[in-house]
């Protein structure tokens, strides 16, 4: 067993989904970040569990040929990126691995993998920025969170996102440090301005800027407004979001439009779409767009054939397959995206699709009984997967394709599995590049209904 604060010489043989290697020292697993496959380097042991440990990489000795040089200033404080110092090559590999691994080993599953979509661009290519707040020298900044805590690491410019983001970030900075704006703080509860949310229409070039803050503070931020409306052109919608609880989810309930639109438009797969501050939109538009173009390769809906879209967001994985169905019926928990989806579908002539508002295990249950009858389900839940009480009622409706699509290959694993105890075989698999740099990746599922 290694033994704490020793240094021993080890080859990194793997990485983790956290973007962390691994090595073996004495027989035991040890988990050493910012370290790359094929390095082979002095580990300095700093925390042993029962059946692993935790290093840190006190030098190289022989550096691995996927590393590269990480070219940002924050990347080893900052949590945002795990994987900028190896090659997009070796992330894709790495990613394309984790996906395949969860289904083979989690789900003991062996379906066919697809080949892996690998991004085009991995910088700038986020089409949304929450900026938490902190005090620094009696001054208001704003960044990302260290690793695995919610200290502030202040960040100037995120490679990951628009240029733009960083100019409006500094304006609204400085507004709030001359005007003397108090910034939230989690410890205490005290304070007011929580977070900086930017969002950007990928196509439309939009731009939605959301201060989110403990308390309605709307006339200290009119100026603020007329600032910002004057100096963007591409702005046009300023919400305030209010969040007044002790918490660490980003969002409260309630938004109130400050001057613009309550929403900003963006075209996905073709379709024009709107997205309320409230509303799910995939970060990276283009990768999303690929996602939902395999998605549809894998629903392969007939003309005749009703789709059901659970967790379907402001409706556009379902919007994206509706010229080829019958009818789409989706359905969401956010109010506000269920009124984008409707919208939507307004906005794009699209009148085979209803949406409805609740748990999609419990809306889906409802509409199955009142004689929904979906030939094709497609679920795209959040990270924690789907509810084993939805996955039920999913295999329950026995469409003949369900098309799982996920953030959290693990969940979606286990999901897969269970629905592979429930009469579904799991035919394809395939990795999806949404998150460059990071330690993310998205996956695409399709399972079909075995012939009894
Ligand atoms: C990963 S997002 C997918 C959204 C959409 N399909 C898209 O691609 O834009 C997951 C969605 O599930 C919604 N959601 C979370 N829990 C839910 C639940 N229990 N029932 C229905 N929707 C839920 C979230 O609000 C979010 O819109």
């Amino acid at each position: 067993m290694p033994e704490k604060n020793q240094v021993y010489t080890a080859e990194i043989t793997g990485l983790t989904s956290e973007g962390s290697g691994v090595c073996r020292i004495d027989g035991m697993a040890v988990f050493v970040p910012q370290t790359a496959v094929g390095d082979i380097c002095g580990v300095k042991i700093v925390k042993v569990l029962k059946s692993y440990a935790f290093g840190k990489a006190e030098e190289i000795l022989t550096p691995s040929p996927d590393r590269i040089e990480d070219n940002c200033p924050v990347y080893k404080k900052c949590g945002g990126c795990l994987l900028r110092h190896i090659s997009y090559e070796a992330e894709c590999r790495t990613k394309e691995g984790i996906v395949r691994d969860a289904f083979e080993r989690i789900g003991g599953l062996f379906p066919e993998f697809d080949e892996f979509i690998g991004a085009e661009s991995t910088e700038r290519y986020r089409n949304k920025a929450q900026y938490p707040l902190a005090v620094r020298d009696g001054r208001a900044v704003c960044g990302f969170y260290a690793p695995r805590s919610h200290r502030v690491i202040p960040v100037e410019d995120c490679a990951l996102q628009p240029e733009i983001f960083s100019d409006i970030l500094q304006t609204v900075l400085d507004y709030i440090n001359v005007k003397k704006l108090s910034v939230y703080s989690e410890e205490t509860n005290t304070g007011i301005i929580r977070h900086i949310y930017l969002r950007r229409g990928a196509h439309s070039g939009q731009i939605m800027v959301c201060i989110v803050v403990r308390k309605d503070i709307s006339r200290q931020l009119s100026a603020l407004c007329r600032l910002l409306s004057e100096k963007y052109s591409d702005i046009n919608s300023i919400i305030m979001n209010i969040n007044p609880d002790n918490t660490n989810v980003i969002l409260g309930d309630r938004c109130i439009t400050l001057w613009g639109s309550d929403t900003i438009s963006d075209t996905m797969c073709g379709n024009n779409v709107e997205i309320s501050p409230l509303s799910f939109y995939q970060v990276n538009t283009v990768q999303a767009e690929r996602l939902y173009a395999k998605a549809l390769e894998y629903a392969a809906p007939g003309s005749s054939e009703t789709i059901a879209d659970l967790y379907c967001g402001a409706g556009t994985i379902g919007l994206s397959m509706a010229k080829q169905a019958a009818k789409i019926v989706g359905v969401e928990i956010i109010p506000q995206a269920v009124e984008n989806a409707k919208e939507n579908a307004l906005r794009n002539g699209i009148t085979n699709a209803e949406f409805h508002c609740g748990d999609a295990g419990e809306v889906f249950g409802k509409l199955r009984r009142q004689g929904c009858k979906p030939d094709i389900i497609v679920v795209d839940p959040p990270r924690k997967g789907c509810s084993s009480e939805t996955v039920d009622i999913i295999s329950e409706a026995a469409p003949k394709k369900i098309v799982m699509i996920s953030c959290n290959p693990a969940t979606a694993a286990r999901d897969a599995k269970l629905l592979s105890e429930r009469g579904y075989s799991v035919d394809k698999v395939c990795g999806v590049d949404l998150f460059p740099r990071t330690g993310h990746v998205e996956c695409v599922v399709l399972l079909s209904r075995q012939k009894s």
